[in-house]
């Protein structure tokens, strides 16, 4: 796999917690403007390759780089400047605050000027459809409300690149439709490379071009949704696992694609 112009890579990534090898000698590549799926079972190493891509984990051994350039040891907030932006499993907002506040914030954290951060955080709220949530205080909003307000603040200043950890961990099937529709706009209009990570089997092969799985640390697959639908080996990593759910939501996807 060779970086690209357009790619934020991992290559040959090792990151080791004490006797734990959370990731070992794994490559990945999210590309601009396409829509990269990571998958595994609990455990599997996701959260920590989410890290290491967005600077809140150094690698023991690998390079991180973001469209050519060498970015291991950057630290997050100054990957975020360059463009590189997340998602936590945890929605991470200032709760006391209102959404509003929640994307300013941000934006000045990145630089703007209060003026400026509110405008955009303007064009952030009406371009995910949620300028009526603007005066809400972010404790009280229902749970995908957060989500899409944690998506609204990782879209500040438009980022190159967008890694969701778990977007659509507690939604129903209405949310998670809903959800991927907005992750479709985020690759499409502004072409921005999205990760995303889910135990939503349905919505990755849905949306996904790319999917990588990981298990134990280990990247066992790489390929289309309908190369993930036939793999043995990832059938194989779900079994037995708290996942195990995965085996028979491939199968039922496999029943109705085309
Ligand atoms: N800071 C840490 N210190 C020690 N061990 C850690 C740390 N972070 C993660 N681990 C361990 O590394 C392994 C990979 O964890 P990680 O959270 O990356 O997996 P995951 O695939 O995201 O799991 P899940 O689907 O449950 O969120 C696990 O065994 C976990 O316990």
């Amino acid at each position: 796999m060779t970086s690209g112009d357009l790619d934020l890579v991992a290559r040959d990534v090792t990151v080791q917690f004490e006797g734990l090898k959370a990731l070992s000698g794994v490559t990945l590549a999210v590309t601009r403007g396409r829509i990269t799926g990571l998958i595994g079972p609990n455990g599997a190493g996701k959260t920590t390759l989410v890290n290491v891509l967005t600077g809140f984990q150094h690698v023991g051994a690998g390079t991180v780089e973001l469209e050519g350039e060498a970015v291991n040891g950057i630290a997050a907030h100054k990957l975020r400047r360059k463009g590189v932006a997340r998602t936590f499993q945890s929605g991470r907002l200032f709760r006391e605050l209102p959404v509003v506040d929640n994307l300013e914030v941000t934006g000045v954290g990145l630089g703007l000027t209060r003026r400026d951060a509110i405008a955009e955080a303007e064009r952030v709220m009406d371009w995910l459809g949620i300028s009526h949530l603007a005066g809400t205080i972010a404790g009280a909003l229902p749970y995908t409300d957060e989500r899409r307000v944690a998506i609204g603040r990782a879209i500040m200043c438009n980022p190159r690149y967008l890694l969701l950890d778990e977007p659509a961990a507690g939604m129903s099937e209405h949310e998670s439709h809903d959800l991927a529709a907005i992750i479709k706009r985020i690759a499409g209009e502004p072409g921005i490379g999205v990760l995303l990570i889910e135990h939503n089997i349905g919505l990755v092969l849905e949306l996904c071009g790319r999917i990588f799985v990981l298990d134990s640390g280990e990247i066992i697959e790489v390929g289309s949704p309908n190369q993930i639908r036939n793999s043995d080996a990832v059938r194989h990593a779900y079994m037995g696992t708290q996942r195990d759910e995965v085996i028979p939501a491939l199968a039922a996807v496999e029943a109705v694609a085309p």
